[in-house]
């Protein structure tokens, strides 16, 4: 089997990381036939009935967008919605909803990991909802319930800022990690679903899942959450400026402080919970969406 060409490292597209984001947020606005997304959320594992409480009003495959690839995770779609978020004032929010990511295990480099985020900051998004399905380390959080997401450690070994500076404002390396899961997103969700509990997600490069040995030392660095997507994606929205906020759904007792684990188990537990995740979205992307600060340009 081929291994694939890292998309930074593509010279047939000819084009650097932040190149490629700017024309596949071209193709994606010309696909979808406006330029006023300001809001983009990727679903996680088996997320894809999250989506069912939205207004959809186009939707355009990944497959037809440069540097995009099929995802190649189970659970996942390879779709972007446009949605409509309706807001009490009438303006509303247009958002972004991606069925699908890249992750670091499928060998396509970090720069491909974070390529959907940048696209969507070319594209004009301002905030960006990761979702994914984590293991959880916590007694009684519960499996089949979603958490906030306060804090990552980033134990992939990896970074999407290696290779070239993107282009200024943002030509900077050494991004700031303080409050990469802003907390004004966090109370606005927490507004919308009181009770959720928040912790930290440490995000492994995968496949494989982790020995429990792993989760032992990662619950002693002060992880609640375990997962293999996310940390790359955010230490790349930072880069560009986009505020951030993570829900994971607790899909499984992390390893060894449960039964065996399986992507599939991962996949059907998020299934059952598309209800309730439905209405979650829904209404967490509607609290941010009456949040006027966060949609204003900023001053010049
Ligand atoms: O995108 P997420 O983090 O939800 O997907 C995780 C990683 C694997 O694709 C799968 C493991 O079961 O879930
Ligand atoms: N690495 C990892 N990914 C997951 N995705 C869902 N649950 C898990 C888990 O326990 N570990």
């Amino acid at each position: 089997m081929l291994t694939p060409t890292p998309i930074s490292a593509d010279p047939a597209a000819g084009h650097g990381p932040f190149e490629t984001a700017r024309l596949a947020a071209a193709q994606l606005t010309e696909a979808l036939g406006r330029n006023d997304h300001r809001l983009a959320v990727w679903l996680g594992s088996g997320w894809q009935r999250a989506v069912d409480r939205l207004g959809v009003t186009a939707t355009v495959s990944t497959a037809d967008l440069a540097g995009f690839h099929r995802s190649g995770a189970m659970g996942h779609g390879s779709d972007v919605h446009s949605v409509r978020i309706e807001t009490p004032d009438g303006i509303g929010v247009q958002a972004l909803v991606f069925t699908g990511r890249t992750h670091l295990y499928e060998g396509l480099g970090p720069a491909a990991v974070a390529h959907g985020v940048r696209t969507a900051a070319a594209a004009g998004c301002r905030v960006v909802v990761l979702t994914n399905a984590a293991g959880c380390m916590r007694e009684g959080w519960g499996v089949g319930r979603p958490a906030l997401v306060t804090d990552q450690l980033n134990l992939t070994g990896a970074s999407p800022l290696t290779g070239p500076l993107p282009p200024p404002p943002n030509d900077s390396r050494h991004v700031d990690l303080t409050d990469a899961y802003h907390p004004r997103l966090r109370d606005l969700a927490r507004n919308a679903a009181p009770d959720l509990p928040e912790g930290v997600y440490a995000g492994f490069h995968g496949p494989e899942f982790e020995t429990p040995a792993e989760i032992v030392a990662a619950r002693r660095l002060g992880a609640d959450l375990v997962g293999q997507s996310m940390v790359l994606e955010t230490i790349a929205a930072r880069q560009v400026g986009l505020e951030v906020l993570g829900i994971s759904l607790i899909t499984n007792a992390a390893a060894g402080l449960g039964g065996k684990l399986s992507a599939q188990e991962v996949v059907d537990v998020a299934h059952a919970a598309a209800p309730e995740l439905a209405v979650l979205l829904a209404d967490v992307l509607a609290a941010l969406a009456a949040h006027h600060d966060l949609w204003q340009d900023p001053p010049s």
